[in-house]
């Protein structure tokens, strides 16, 4: 059967990776997370004194960007990628508090979406691959054969977000966290580059009330009436 490219975007903690994930499995395609690259950015600036308080250094970060590689290698166990940054597996580290509060303003970056946008196409150039993120269906893979669009309301977001974080054992406070996704939301949907939007044919999904089990059965829907018509 013909491979395709699948586009999940939407806000942020909203169920895209947990989805993007299944069906990438289910169906035999690679899984790339692109929010993760942006987050990997983020910790190599946090690492590298590129922040001072919450303002980054930004002609320092231009000058850097060729020295920051990112990469996935599957995890033999859970059979998911983990994301590399220069060698070293970062998988956990890009998913605290401390990046999350900071990688928004580091996406909104000109040069630092035009060096992740390119290896994104050069990742997905032989499609067969499910990629989740904000900018998917619109820049990096305008021709997806399939998009979607995922939506929550922001307390459910950030409920199911506090929930996993602290079966993690992470200390975290659930209204630091809601505020923190509105925060993404409104940078991720204003910013003047790639800004967080529903591409026109994109189909929309309110998870709100779904299980994880009714969106992975859906999606799998969507999966079957996109490759018939393709
Ligand atoms: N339909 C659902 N019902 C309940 N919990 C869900 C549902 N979908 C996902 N989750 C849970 O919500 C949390 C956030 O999901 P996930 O990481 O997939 O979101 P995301 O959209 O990829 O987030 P981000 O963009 O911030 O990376 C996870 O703990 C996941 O298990
Ligand atoms: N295509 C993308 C993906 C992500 N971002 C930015 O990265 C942040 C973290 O992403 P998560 O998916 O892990 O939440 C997100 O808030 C965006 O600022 C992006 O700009 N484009």
């Amino acid at each position: 059967m013909k491979k395709i490219t699948i586009a999940i975007d939407g806000f942020s903690s909203c169920g895209k990776s947990t989805m993007a994930k299944d069906l990438a499995k289910e169906i035999g395609y690679i899984y790339i997370d692109s929010g993760a690259m942006y987050r990997a950015v983020t910790l190599y600036c946090i690492k590298n004194g590129l922040f001072s308080g919450d303002e980054i250094n930004i002609p320092e970060l231009e000058r850097h960007i060729k020295d920051i590689h990112i990469t996935f290698k599957l995890d033999e166990k859970t059979q998911l990628p983990r994301t590399y940054l220069n060698g070293e597996d970062v998988e956990d580290a890009i998913r605290t508090m401390e990046v999350s509060s900071k990688v928004s303003p580091v996406s909104a970056i000109d040069f630092v979406r035009s060096a992740l946008v390119s290896l994104q196409q050069e990742m997905g150039k032989e499609k067969g691959i499910v990629m989740d993120g904000r900018d998917i269906g619109t820049t990096v893979f305008p021709e997806a054969e399939l998009k979607i669009y995922v939506t929550a309301s922001p307390d459910i977001r950030a409920l199911r977000r506090y929930d996993e974080l602290q079966a993690k054992g992470q200390e975290v406070k659930f209204e630091e966290i809601l505020q923190n996704v509105k925060e993404r939301d409104y940078i991720d949907q204003n910013r003047k580059v790639s800004p967080l939007k529903r591409a026109k044919d994109a189909l929309l999904l309110d998870n709100s009330l779904l299980t994880i089990e009714e969106q992975k059965e859906w999606l799998l829907k969507q999966f079957e009436k996109a490759t018939q018509q393709n």
